[in-house]
């Protein structure tokens, strides 16, 4: 749904990008993580080409907006609805005028806007506030407004930069709860950008993280969980690292409750001493992080846990 290839945009002596490549598929939910300053806002900005990148090509729902002169580009944006950190509402406007505007810029008649409107206001659980002002809402209010504008027309894919970042966590959640729904029922495509992890973790389906410019690391979040030595696995469970040698790190999905530490300790001839580990719920299901040392016959054990689908990680 969305292609992004080769993207470099520098500010004078700042290198932004530094050649980025984003693959984010219909109906999935991407994070995009990394810290100040890693590059995030601008790769945002380039996907919907409020930015041109110097050089690389964006592709979203099929057209290449990099291809485009300004008039078609206007256009090609209407399927791409954006949500801002700081909201961005009309202070002046009540919140049914916020959330018509963009269909009024799109020409659209009196009373198929009035329609839309409160169909969009239902929809992101704001029914009957139309008439309110931006300031008589909460932070979270005025986020469901912003979503609901973005919304207005009816886009194929929702960019998010950092919607959630000026929220307390119950309202974060809310949130993050209402991208989710809509994402379910509407198959709304979803890239947004996050320094905070816990985002990455109660939404994504995949993830970027960024650093410097470049994409660091990049796939669905199952994947990563499953690929040694993955730098999100490590900032999701952290473990003291580097890991003492000869200790063995088990990463497992699936059914957290299985004894698989008990019944390694029962068909071999091991004990098993914990050093650590947690458990996280993410939005694909639970996934176990531990680090155990093991003494006694190790080798057929660690075979036992592999053939059981853990990702067993010896440290040398
Ligand atoms: N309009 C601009 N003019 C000059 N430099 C810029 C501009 N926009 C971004 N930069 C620089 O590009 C780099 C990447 O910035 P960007 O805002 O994309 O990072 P970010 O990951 O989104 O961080 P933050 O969360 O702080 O916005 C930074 O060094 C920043 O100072």
């Amino acid at each position: 749904m969305i292609q992004a290839s080769g993207l470099h945009k520098s500010y004078g002596e700042t290198v932004a990008l530094d050649g980025v490549d984003l693959h984010v598929r219909e109906g999935e939910i991407y994070g995009v993580l990394g810290r100040s300053g890693a590059g995030k806002s601008t790769l945002l900005r380039c996907v919907n080409l409020l930015e041109r990148p110097g050089r690389g090509t964006v592709t979203v729902a099929g057209q290449e907006l990099t291809a485009l002169r300004s008039g078609e580009l206007n256009h090609a944006r209407r399927r791409i609805g954006m949500i801002h950190q700081h909201f961005a509402l009309l202070s002046s406007r009540t919140v049914a005028a916020n959330v018509a505007f963009p269909l009024e810029v799109m020409g659209v008649a009196r009373a198929e806007r009035e329609r839309r409107v409160a169909e969009l206001l239902d929809l992101v659980g704001l029914g009957g506030r139309g008439g309110d002002r931006p300031h008589q809402l909460s932070g979270g209010q005025k986020q469901r407004v912003g979503i609901a504008r973005a919304l207005a027309g009816d886009p194929a894919v929702l960019l998010s930069d950092e919607a959630t970042s000026a929220l307390d966590p119950a309202t974060t959640r809310s949130i993050l709860d209402l991208l989710k729904r809509l994402n379910a029922e509407l198959g709304l495509t979803i890239l947004l950008i996050t320094h905070e992890m816990n985002v990455v973790k109660s939404v994504c389906d995949s993830v970027a993280i960024m650093a410097g410019g470049r994409i660091e690391e990049s796939g669905s979040i199952a994947g990563l969980i499953r690929t040694p030595g993955s730098r999100l696995t490590r900032e999701i469970f952290p473990l003291p690292e580097p890991a003492p040698a000869g200790s063995v790190t088990l990463t497992f999905t699936g059914d957290p409750q299985r004894p698989v530490v008990s019944e390694v300790v029962r068909e071999f001839d091991v004990e098993v001493s914990i050093l650590g580990g947690s458990i996280e719920d993410l939005a694909g299901g639970a996934v176990g992080r531990l680090r155990v040392a093991l003494t006694g016959e190790a080798a057929p054990a660690l075979a036992y846990l592999r053939e059981r689908g853990l990702l067993v990680e010896v440290a040398r």
